[in-house]
């Protein structure tokens, strides 16, 4: 399937790149720090980090917000609500909550890339409330309950 999604680049921000697939069959368009000086997460900090765009996508899809594995591997940085999730109609600047879980401080420059970003279908779904659930082996038994290997 093929989607066109609008995206407005944010006044002061005419210098960051826009979410950019890095290779031809990657699944994520990453995401470019638009901090206005370097910013420091201390071990264990937490920051919401502006990206300097904002986006219009079509009903029946999201995006999903991911770490990147190499920045995690390396430094421990990551995305404390793993996948954040971008509503479609939502128009507000796209934000990375990111979370240093490393044992240094990392610096975060401008145009860095931080995360990326996911586009996913959502089915469309109504709830029905009903007295009782149809019967599964699987019954109640979860967390676990099958066993460890
Ligand atoms: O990593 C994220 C997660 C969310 N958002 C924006 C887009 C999303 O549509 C909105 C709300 O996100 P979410 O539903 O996860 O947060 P909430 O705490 O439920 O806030 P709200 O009450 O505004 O829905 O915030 C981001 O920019 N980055
Ligand atoms: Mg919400």
């Amino acid at each position: 399937m093929s989607y066109l999604v609008q995206i407005n680049r944010l006044s002061g921000h005419e210098d960051i790149e826009l979410p950019k697939k890095m290779s031809a069959l990657a699944s994520g368009f990453d995401l470019y720090a638009a901090v206005d000086a370097p910013v420091t997460l201390a071990p264990g900090e937490r920051k919401l980090i502006p990206t300097g765009f904002a986006i219009a996508m079509p009903a029946g899809l999201e995006a999903q917000i991911r770490p990147r594995s190499g920045l995690a591997f390396k430094h421990g940085i990551t995305c404390l609500n793993t996948p954040g999730t971008i509503d479609a109609d939502y128009r507000g600047e796209i934000k990375v909550l990111l979370i240093n879980l490393g044992q240094e401080s990392f610096d975060i420059a401008r145009n860095e890339r931080i995360a990326q970003m996911v586009f996913q279908s959502v089915p469309e779904v109504q709830l029905e409330e009903v007295d009782q659930l149809s019967d599964t082996v699987r019954g109640i038994g979860g967390f676990g309950h099958t066993g460890k290997n």
